[in-house]
């Protein structure tokens, strides 16, 4: 990983020629995009966030533009973020990519869909356990769970974290593994899957010469980055990450969007090798 203070990862705004190059250069785009601190800012409460309103217009242009496919991949509940999202004909990945829509069509991850009821019993749990701290939530997305500390007093958060444990080695049995984000705790099943395999799969549908670009804030989106190693991987923080560039901040994502929707709207599109017209 890079070490983004002083080291070699390039901020987006330094490197339009070179990402404009790229975007020139490729028969089409994939965009992926993330959506909490990407798509929209951080809240303390996490039922408040909403996309920001010309992100959401810049998502819907680059849909449009032809040669372009369009994807939220999310952290939520699939249901969920394409609500918050609320644009129609894109591909949206929930919970962390265990649930996907394609063209309509939704696959759910079917050793996940399993361990769903387990996943039930470990909210109804901790919904008991945790119900005397204040600031603490719990979001049982089908799937997985995230259990909520951002605005927990800070002498309590140690107590959450223990009654998480608990409540997984009690109800979760060895088919729930435990990862952190951002003042978060997620529960999910194991199963060799992420955000990275998700977008491999996005990518995979369209031809070697269209460019995969991927923008998130959190460390569920390093293995997307990853993915799109052969493309444009933007980090939104100021972290460690596997990206190729950066914005320092959640409101440089709509210039970063706009910039990509117009390079790739000035592009000349080359004939395509089947012949059939762009
Ligand atoms: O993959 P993402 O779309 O980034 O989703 C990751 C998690 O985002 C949400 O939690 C985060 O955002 C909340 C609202 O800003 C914030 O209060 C919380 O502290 C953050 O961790 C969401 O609630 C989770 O379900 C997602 O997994």
């Amino acid at each position: 990983m890079s070490e983004v203070a002083g080291d070699s990862l390039e901020r987006f705004e330094d490197s339009h020629g070179e990402i404009r190059e790229a975007v020139e250069e490729a028969a089409g785009l994939v965009v992926c995009t993330d959506f909490d601190g990407t798509l929209a800012p951080i809240e303390e409460d996490p039922d408040a966030p909403e996309i920001d309103p010309e992100n959401r217009e810049l998502l819907e242009r680059l849909r449009d533009a032809g040669d372009t496919r369009v994807a939220v991949v999310s952290g939520r509940a699939l249901t969920d973020v394409r609500e918050r999202v609320g644009v129609e004909g894109i591909a949206y990945a929930g919970n962390h990519g265990l649930e996907l829509e394609r063209e309509g069509s939704v696959v759910v991850h079917p050793i996940a869909k399993r361990h769903a009821d387990r996943i039930e019993r470990i909210c109804e749990a901790l919904s008991e356990a945790l119900a005397g701290i204040d600031g603490t939530g719990i979001e049982d997305k089908g799937v997985t769970a995230t259990i909520h500390y951002r605005q927990t007093p800070d002498e309590a958060v140690p107590v959450v974290r223990e009654a998480v444990d608990d409540a997984v080695e009690r109800f979760g049995g060895s088919g729930i593994e435990k990862t952190d984000g951002k003042e978060i705790v997620e529960l999910r099943p194991e199963v060799r899957w992420h955000k990275g395999m998700a977008v491999s799969m996005l990518v995979d549908d369209h031809p070697d010469d269209w460019l995969p670009i991927y923008i998130g804030d959190d460390t569920t989106d390093e293995s997307a980055f990853r993915a799109v190693d052969d493309g444009l991987a933007i980090y939104v923080g100021t972290g460690e990450t596997d990206a190729h560039y950066r914005v320092p901040t959640q409101s440089g994502v709509t210039p970063c969007l706009s910039a990509l929707a117009e390079w790739h709207a000035g592009t000349e599109r080359r004939p395509r090798a089947d012949g059939i017209e762009r």
